[in-house]
């Protein structure tokens, strides 16, 4: 288990980056880490992995401590892994050598095997005699997740791990990873901007406002029920809109077009989304968002109802 003890960590006097964390994380749990840039994501991972020195608070593994480089020659914690938003590849050997650079060569056959089986989780067989330098960013990024992996970590720490990635290939991938990790009991904690790391692959889900733990719960709860406009922002397109004087968060979908109502509005935009349209109107003052299922023309007069209900 994994546990971070009231830790506080400024890079100067002036600006507390980490303010009082504490959280724990079980063995082979999936944490999502989310919060507006800036907010310390990046921090809180590289301070796990033991790159920095606290003014407070400690990490533990199981019953080993986490330091900093103060205690350590060569900082970063033996058992995690992290993979960083610059990946820190070799650039003039092949993706396999790579992988295997962190795998013993006293065991060449087990070597061999193991990055076979890595490549084919990152989906990069086809690449791997390519050498690195030649690669694209997405394809660089994932040759980072499979090295970090090649000795099995009890954590890995990934800082965006699919920003450079296409829709197409970060779904599969983001599937094929998550699951991977879960059969070794892996646990993993990612930094990220992407609603869809939380939502569907996430056990728990912590958000980061004004350099502290605004919230840390599962990822349902915390979609369903968030306590903040800034939470829900994460998500979607929050509306907050005032009902009998109290504002209320609603969701896009959980707003309807209906024949009547007292909630009327007006429509602003419609924009496409594939398989619905997002419309923006203007209800009592306010520009709210709401998901139809066809596109409305501007100033078109229509009818709402919320349904709260997730
Ligand atoms: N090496 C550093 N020295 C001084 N300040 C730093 C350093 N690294 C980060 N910061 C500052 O610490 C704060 C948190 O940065 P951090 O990179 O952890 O944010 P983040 O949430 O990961 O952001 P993003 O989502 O943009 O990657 C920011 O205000 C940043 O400017």
């Amino acid at each position: 288990m994994l546990q971070v003890k009231d830790i506080t960590f400024e890079y100067s006097k002036q600006k507390v980056v980490l303010n009082n964390f504490s959280f724990s994380l079980k063995k082979g749990e999936h944490l999502c880490v989310m919060g507006e840039s800036g907010c310390g994501k990046s921090t809180l991972l590289k301070a796990i992995y033991g790159l920095l020195d606290l003014q407070k608070g400690s990490i533990f593994w199981e019953e080993n401590q986490v330091l900093g480089p103060e205690f350590n020659l060569v900082p970063g914690f033996e058992k995690f892994k992290y993979v960083a938003q610059d990946f820190d590849l070799m650039p003039y050997i092949s993706v396999a050598e790579n992988i295997k650079k962190f795998l013993s060569r006293f065991y060449p056959e087990e070597s061999e095997t193991r990055t076979q089986e890595l490549l084919e989780v990152i989906d990069m067989k086809a690449f791997e005699k390519a050498k690195v330098k030649n690669l694209s960013g997405g394809q660089k990024q994932r040759v980072a997740i499979a090295r970090a992996l090649a000795k099995e970590p009890d954590l890995l720490l990934l800082d965006e791990p699919f920003s450079q990635i296409d829709n197409f290939k970060k779904n599969g991938l983001r599937r094929k990873l998550f699951s991977y990790l879960k059969k070794k009991n892996i646990a993993c904690i990612v930094a990220t901007h992407d609603k869809n790391d939380a939502l569907s692959f996430a056990d728990k889900l912590m958000v980061i406002k004004s350099n502290k733990i605004l919230t840390f719960d599962t990822p349902q709860k915390i979609y369903n029920n968030p306590k903040q406009k800034y939470i829900a922002a994460l998500f979607d397109d929050v509306n907050s809109i005032k009902i009998n004087g109290k504002s209320i968060l609603v969701y896009p979908h959980q707003i309807k077009i209906v024949d009547k109502s007292t909630l009327t509005a007006s429509v602003l935009n419609c924009y496409f989304k594939g398989s619905y349209w997002l419309v923006e109107c203007l209800c009592n003052e306010q520009n709210i968002f709401l998901n139809h299922t066809s596109f409305l023309e501007k100033e078109k007069a229509i009818c709402l109802e919320i349904k709260k209900s997730p």
